[in-house]
């Protein structure tokens, strides 16, 4: 039966019915957030493009708006953003279905994000060789606080897909913040730990021998070192591996980090999000989530996105000897990042 318009996001109703989600890139001129733009760019589910950081984004504006179909810059808008149509007849469209707009400067942080159904973030410094995630917590903590209550104050109802290291505890700030500015709903929050999944994916893939786009791992916990427990008991299709496999696999997995790093996961994740909001049945994705599947009040597990977020989140299913090891392991971890981004807000006036 047809959803009353009153319950539809306010991007569908604003369509007709036609899909058209309003996203915005925090840290899009970073090496992350510009191959997200790029990306996000060429989702169809995505109507309006925002692109905001603290420097550089006029020329990744430009970039994007290029893309494939004739971009025109119109020049600086009213709250000072500036403004890119995407389409031949732009001028006789509705701008807001086509722009891809560039931000900069907190100044224009609100006018950034107001509006956004859906805001991703990947902002705030990244590992250099020999540093661990926990690492960038002095300097990233205050960009996704400040961030955050940016998203309390303009976009309080939009989901929010939080990139940024250390991800067991920024999304734990984020709740905080939210909390405070009392716009807090567990269901919008999600912490991206797609790569680990692409990864695990990946590299099962490669000792199987398969193509890796058949190959589904969950991958639970959080997302830095031992906390990233792969369940390769429960790899779809059903498969067994030797335990130096498992060995080889779980340490990769957990260690992709150090090798790469990619956007097509986060795009992948922020896809994922758009077709639940949309209203599509059965998408499930690892996500870094408030939680109740263990005693922590943030675990990584599958969740299904609906409308509203993360709308249910999977039970663990059955874990044997290894993974369960590997769970105390994760939970300790995780529960002292999780204690440290409450703690950064506690100590926060
Ligand atoms: N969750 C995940 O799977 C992944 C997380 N990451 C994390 O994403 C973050 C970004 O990584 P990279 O793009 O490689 O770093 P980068 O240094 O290339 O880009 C970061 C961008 O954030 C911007 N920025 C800094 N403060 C900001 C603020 N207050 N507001 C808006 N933008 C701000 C910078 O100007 C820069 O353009 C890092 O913390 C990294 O660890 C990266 C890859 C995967
Ligand atoms: O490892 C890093 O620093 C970035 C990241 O989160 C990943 O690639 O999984």
């Amino acid at each position: 039966m047809e959803e009353p318009a009153a319950l539809r996001p306010a991007a569908c109703r604003a369509k007709g019915g036609a899909p058209g989600f309003k996203v915005a890139v925090v840290g899009a001129a970073g090496g992350i957030g510009q191959s997200l733009s790029l990306l996000m760019k060429m989702n169809p589910l995505v109507s309006v493009l925002h692109l905001y950081d603290v420097v550089n984004t006029p020329g990744v504006t430009a970039d994007v708006s290029h893309m494939d179909t004739s971009a025109v810059p119109l020049g600086v808008t009213s709250d000072g953003g500036f403004l890119f149509l995407t389409a031949p007849h732009a001028a006789y469209l509705n701008c807001d279905r086509l722009g891809v707009r560039g931000f900069i400067g907190q100044q224009q942080l609100e006018a950034a994000l107001t509006g956004m159904d859906l805001v991703i973030i990947p902002a705030g410094l990244p590992r250099k060789p020999g540093m661990t995630r926990d690492d960038l917590f002095n300097k990233n903590a205050g960009i996704v606080r400040s961030i955050c209550e940016g998203v309390a104050k303009s976009c309080p109802n939009a989901i929010v897909n939080l990139i940024s290291n250390p991800v067991n505890s920024t999304v734990p700030i984020a709740a905080e913040v939210f909390k405070r500015a009392g716009t807090y709903c567990p269901k919008r929050l999600l912490g991206v730990t797609t790569l680990d999944v692409a990864r695990a994916n990946t590299f099962v893939a490669e000792v199987l021998g398969v193509d890796p786009r058949e190959v589904n791992v969950p991958v639970v916990g959080g997302h830095a070192g031992v906390t990233i427990l792969p369940l390769l008991s429960q790899v779809s299709p059903p498969c067994s591996f030797t335990p130096d496999e498992i060995s080889y696999l779980t340490n990769r997995i957990q260690n992709g980090g150090t090798e790469v790093v990619e956007a097509f996961a986060a795009a992948k994740f922020a896809d994922a999000c758009l077709r639940g909001m949309r209203g599509d049945a059965g998408i499930v994705e690892c996500s870094y989530v408030a939680s109740e599947v263990t005693e922590l009040p943030f675990f990584a597990s599958k969740v299904r996105l609906g409308r509203g977020g993360a709308e249910e989140i999977l039970p663990l299913g059955p874990l044997n000897d290894f993974e369960r090891a590997g769970l105390e392991k994760a939970k300790k971890e995780l529960s002292e990042s999780i204690q440290k981004g409450v703690s950064f807000m506690n100590n926060w006036t």
